[in-house]
């Protein structure tokens, strides 16, 4: 058993860390720098649907307002937990059961909320990846607006392993932006359908949240669409608002001690390349 937390622990490790090493070379395409063979290879290696487009502008700066209509999020948590599905589900109103599990997915799409026309990317990284080279990080990054935090209702580790996310999160955050409101997450019990099988109960996921302070829902990705997209809808006017208020986006240290955070938690050292 402790295997096998451990090894989901490692995944969501993984995800973070691949999530912050996309963060990594966008910024560094922002600063306009010449990128390293190896940031290359890298690049050439996952191939255009993870690449993400840089801004033209430094870390460390506020976003312009063309800005505020991008809006990115990703999606953490246990292997299997369903973030896929719950992705897929709001972006295209289906269920399509099966998902690649071993590739990183950047997802786009154009929206319209409150009467503002957004480009909204998630990220849905893969959790099988070999964590050892990943858990690195040595630059700034700046990436994600805002987190979706999924378990499974059928799955108790997973759940324990999404209260150690929002932590990191929250951990990583109060570090770095000590002035900043936290960042907009919200935690989804998926697999409602599921529910003869129940690990975690309802009350659990509420109380989680609550302790986070974020939105939470349990849903079916299986069955149903309505709550999804409003538990999105929710983030993302969430994320709209934090942007609004946010002039100082230091994320250099909070990411850095986001994965260093992480690795403690899961019991992984970091190594210099
Ligand atoms: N019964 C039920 N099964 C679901 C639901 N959501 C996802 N699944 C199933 O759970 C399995 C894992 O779903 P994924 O969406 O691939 O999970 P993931 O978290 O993206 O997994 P990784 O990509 O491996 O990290 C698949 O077989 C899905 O069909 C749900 O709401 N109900």
């Amino acid at each position: 058993m402790f295997k096998e937390d451990s090894q989901r622990g490692a995944a969501v490790c993984s995800a973070v860390a691949e999530l912050l090493s996309q963060g990594q070379r966008a910024a560094a395409e922002r600063r306009g720098r010449r990128r390293t063979g190896r940031e290359n290879k890298e690049e050439g290696r996952r191939g255009e649907e993870t690449r993400l487009r840089g801004k033209g502008q430094p870390p460390g700066c506020p976003r312009r307002c063309a800005d505020m209509n991008d809006i990115k999020l990703a999606l953490l948590g246990s292997r299997g937990a369903g973030k896929s599905a719950v992705l897929v589900r709001f972006l295209t109103k289906r269920f399509i059961g099966e998902y690649a599990s071993n590739t990183n997915s950047l997802y786009r799409k154009r929206l319209s909320i409150d009467g503002r026309q957004l480009n909204l990317e998630v990220f849905d990284p893969c959790s099988q990846q070999n964590v050892e080279s990943r858990c690195i990080l040595e630059e700034p990054v700046d990436w994600a607006d805002g987190f979706v935090v999924v378990y499974d209702i059928s799955d108790r580790l997973s759940f324990l392993n999404a209260k150690n996310v929002l932590c990191q999160i929250k951990e990583a955050r109060m570090e770095s932006c000590k002035s900043e409101a936290d960042v907009p997450v919200c935690l989804v019990g998926n697999k409602q359908d599921l529910c003869h099988v129940r690990q975690v109960s309802e009350d659990e996921g509420r109380s989680l949240a609550q302790e986070h302070k974020c939105p939470f829902q349990e849903v079916s990705a299986a069955e149903d669409h309505q709550e999804i997209s409003g538990l999105f809808t929710k983030l993302i006017r969430g994320v709209m608002e934090h942007l609004k208020h946010r002039t100082d986006r230091r994320r250099y240290s909070g990411s850095k001690s986001m994965v260093k955070l992480i690795n403690n938690v899961f019991g992984k050292r970091r190594k210099s390349v």
